[in-house]
């Protein structure tokens, strides 16, 4: 079982993250995690932060010569930003004076669709500045490092991640566009919005800038894809034991995500049952499925095709154009704090939504073959697949219908079977 937590400011000296339950052998190197940390920066509608804060990673604990130990991995990122907030965000208490001009006035204008009020009311503080620095998404850059590290140890069991945004706004990748690959990575990391077609990219930069020039932001859709996973990870015999259940919770802990797909999600259910489902035909590679509407998850476990789940992410709430809202030292109407932002972070958040989905698969898979060094865990999941009988087996990849040049019996779905490929 994976365990992992994540601590720090978004304008604190650090952020800290510490995984346990990895097994002993993992190959891991700081070059993994930066990769991945750098790709969270990217994309067309990122503010000025982006830009000047580097990400100063540390690997604390967990790994010797480039191997996990079985310890728990401990990882700092250093905020470049801290010499500016030091006064600010001090752990030491600070004099009066701190409070009174620049970055340390309180902040008592509340944002709508932040943390802040709420934050102010429960914790008891009259200041939105130490609910906004943990609330902030600047604590997704540990959530990707410990992303990272999921992944490679996916990787060791073939199991392989992509992410690409499917809308921003109301641009929206065409129904029928194929899907990526995990070979495409860098293909998608070299579009300004990580959208897998060109024209439909061009649009949705075109509507970020757009956006910008009216002092609005924007949200979307992104889309992360699991290849490689072996069918039985999660459970339909407990609520909590489905990995369904376990990726949705996983994404809506995303900052700013709103909704969670499996698959075609709702679109499904407005769909006539005959062409909602996967239909299995017999070939002679074993069982396949007719197509992936279900995202490779049937009775909250992964049916071995490849796992597909969308998040939802409202637009960015501080909105340059600010929001109305009340300053609660005065009791009057006021406008919304507002300093620099994004105007839309859709991209980045398919990063985060990969990290997570990741650390969720990766999880699973330690419930189901556990495993103390890598090893183990690859025999365990190596005898497990190698056991189920040849009357069960289903091949890796979905088909095309029964159009598909493999040799199906089609028979049970008589003339309907054209309405499958919705
Ligand atoms: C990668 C990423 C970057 C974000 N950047 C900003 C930002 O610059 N400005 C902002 O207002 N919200 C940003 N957000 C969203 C806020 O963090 C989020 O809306 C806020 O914490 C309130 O949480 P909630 O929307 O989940 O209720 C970002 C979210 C993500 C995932
Ligand atoms: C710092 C990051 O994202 C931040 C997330 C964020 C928010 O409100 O969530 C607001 C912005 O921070 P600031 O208010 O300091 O400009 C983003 O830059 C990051 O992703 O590394």
């Amino acid at each position: 079982m994976l365990r992992w937590l994540t601590a720090g400011e978004s304008h604190g000296p650090e952020l800290l993250a510490i995984i346990e339950g990895l097994p002993a052998g993992v190959p891991l190197s700081l070059d993994d995690l930066r990769a991945d940390l750098a790709r969270r920066k990217l994309g067309h509608g990122r503010g000025a932060r982006m830009k000047f804060e580097q990400d100063e990673l540390h690997l604390s604990a967990g790994v010797r010569h480039g191997l996990t130990m079985g310890s728990p991995v401990g990882i700092r990122i250093g905020n470049t930003e801290w010499p500016k907030w030091t006064e600010v965000m001090s752990p030491e208490p600070v004099d009066e004076a701190v409070f009174e001009t620049g970055r340390g006035q309180r902040l008592t204008r509340p944002r709508p669709g932040h943390a802040d009020l709420t934050g102010m009311q429960k914790y008891g503080f009259d200041d939105a500045r130490p609910v906004l620095e943990r609330a902030s998404a600047r604590e997704t850059a540990a959530r990707v490092a410990l992303g990272a590290i999921a992944k490679r140890l996916l990787a060791e069991l073939g199991v392989r991640t992509v992410s690409h945004t499917l809308a921003i706004g109301t641009v929206r990748v065409p129904e029928g566009t194929a899907l990526p690959a995990p070979d495409d990575v860098d293909r998608l990391d070299a579009d300004p919005v990580r959208i897998f077609d060109s024209e439909t990219s061009e649009r949705a930069v075109a509507l970020i800038d757009e956006a910008r020039k009216s002092g609005d932001t924007l949200g979307g859709v992104t889309e992360v894809l699991v290849y490689g996973l072996p069918p039985g990870l999660g459970s339909y015999v407990q609520w909590d034991r489905r990995l369904d259940a376990d990726l949705a919770r996983a994404l809506m802990s995303i900052q700013a995500i709103k909704g969670v797909e499996v698959g075609d999600g709702f679109e499904t259910t407005r769909r006539p049952g005959t062409a909602a489902h996967d239909p299995l035909f017999a070939t002679d590679d074993g069982i396949a499925r007719s197509s992936g509407r279900a995202g490779g998850i049937e009775g909250g476990m992964s049916t071995g095709g490849v796992l597909r789940v969308r998040a939802g992410m409202k637009p960015i709430a501080t909105v340059p154009r600010a929001l109305h809202t009340v300053d609660v030292a005065t009791g009057t109407d006021a406008t919304a704090h507002h300093q620099r932002s994004d105007v839309c972070a859709v991209p980045a958040s398919g990063v985060v939504a990969e990290a997570m989905v990741a650390l969720t698969v990766a999880d699973a898979l330690l419930r189901k073959f556990g495993g103390d060094s890598l090893a183990e865990t690859r025999r365990n999941l190596d005898a497990y697949v190698a056991a189920v009988p040849d009357a069960l087996r289903t091949t890796p990849d979905e088909f095309d219908g029964p159009d598909d040049d493999r040799d199906v019996d089609d028979t049970p779905m008589g003339d309907s079977l054209s309405e499958w490929r919705v």
